[in-house]
């Protein structure tokens, strides 16, 4: 029984849009750093916290978390495709708990993923089916979306199920900070685009699907030459969000608002509920530390960009 956790911004536009070789070549050592501390850890199972941006979950049925039993990825921006490596009887077990301790989760055993859940995978384990995960979906971006306190509570269940099993949990949590991509929103959506996120072309044909990823490489490339043209990054709000966490005061942000949020750190920075629930999780294991934080605003990634780790205190720590 212990745990290690690894938080990390996701971002499809790594090799499309990149920001300078320093600044790149100063994210891949740090990743790949990440991706050495969790080898070391050597991880039995992974739980994944992931949002979604209407590639898998739409408004025919749109529910604030999901655990897949069965999972597969579709491989948007070049991002891998495939089955998740999920164990089911273990991802029904966790879904059981979870609602047994009071949070309504939804189960999938036909997950669909985008780059949130297929990132994080290839970036820190090295491929989807490297280690046995259990996927957890958390909306961040279909309205009305849930509250920290409902992401914070959903964590601590499952922290507390993962604290039950007899094996070397790797917490992961997947997406934010401050960040407003072009993401679809039905209240301003045609009949067209609509009919797409209430789930008709699950499956995009190829032409819209390039049409897509175009407008979310365009609007990167025209937010580098005008910051104005997006909703701007936070940096303050960001570092503030990630020391909350460090510091284990995760209940502080049940007191943020979901409008209040847009409003300091674009729309998908509800992303972050990921962290908060990944970290939730891992304080069912006891206090943490959190340890080599990295942040900086990427405008190219249209990114608050951050990573941080955490573990259970050791003994003798304080
Ligand atoms: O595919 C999309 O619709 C959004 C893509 C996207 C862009 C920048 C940062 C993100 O976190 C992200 O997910
Ligand atoms: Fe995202």
């Amino acid at each position: 029984m212990s745990a290690y956790l690894h938080c990390l911004s996701h971002t499809p536009l790594i090799g499309h849009v990149d920001p300078n070789a320093a600044v790149l070549a100063e994210v891949e050592a740090r990743v790949a750093a990440a991706r050495e501390r969790i080898a070391r850890f050597e991880p039995e199972l992974a739980i994944l916290f992931a949002p979604d941006h209407y590639n898998g979950f739409f408004y025919d049925l749109m529910p604030p978390f999901c655990i897949g039993a069965q999972a597969h990825a579709i491989g948007d921006f070049g991002s891998a495709a495939g089955p998740l490596e999920v164990p089911r009887s273990l991802a029904e077990d966790c879904a059981a708990a979870v609602l047994a301790a009071g949070v309504d989760v939804a189960l999938s055993y036909r997950m669909q993923v985008d780059h949130g859940f297929a990132q994080p995978l290839e970036q820190l384990l090295g491929g989807l089916d490297r280690c046995p995960v259990i996927p957890v979906f958390v909306n961040a971006v279909a309205a009305p979306l849930p509250s920290f306190q409902r992401a914070r509570r959903l964590g601590e269940a499952i922290g507390a199920y993962a604290r039950g099993l007899d094996r070397r949990v790797l917490l992961l949590g997947s997406g934010g900070l401050s960040h407003q991509p072009p993401v679809p929103d039905l209240a301003s959506a045609d009949p067209q685009l609509a009919d797409r996120l209430l789930g008709s072309g699950r499956q995009l044909p190829a032409d819209e699907r390039q049409a897509r990823q175009r407008r979310v490489i365009d609007a990167a490339r025209r937010f580098v030459e005008d910051p104005r043209s997006l909703h701007p990054l936070n940096p303050d709000w960001d570092l503030h969000f990630m020391e909350t966490l460090a510091a284990g005061r995760i209940a502080e942000l049940d007191a943020l608002g979901n409008a209040e949020l847009s409003a300091l750190a674009g729309r998908s920075s509800h992303e972050v509920k990921t962290w908060v629930a990944a970290f939730a999780a891992l304080s069912a294991f006891g206090p943490y530390r959190a340890h080599d934080r990295y942040y900086r605003a990427i405008p190219e990634w249209i990114a608050g960009f951050g990573a941080i780790d955490a573990q259970p205190l050791q003994r003798g720590e304080a």
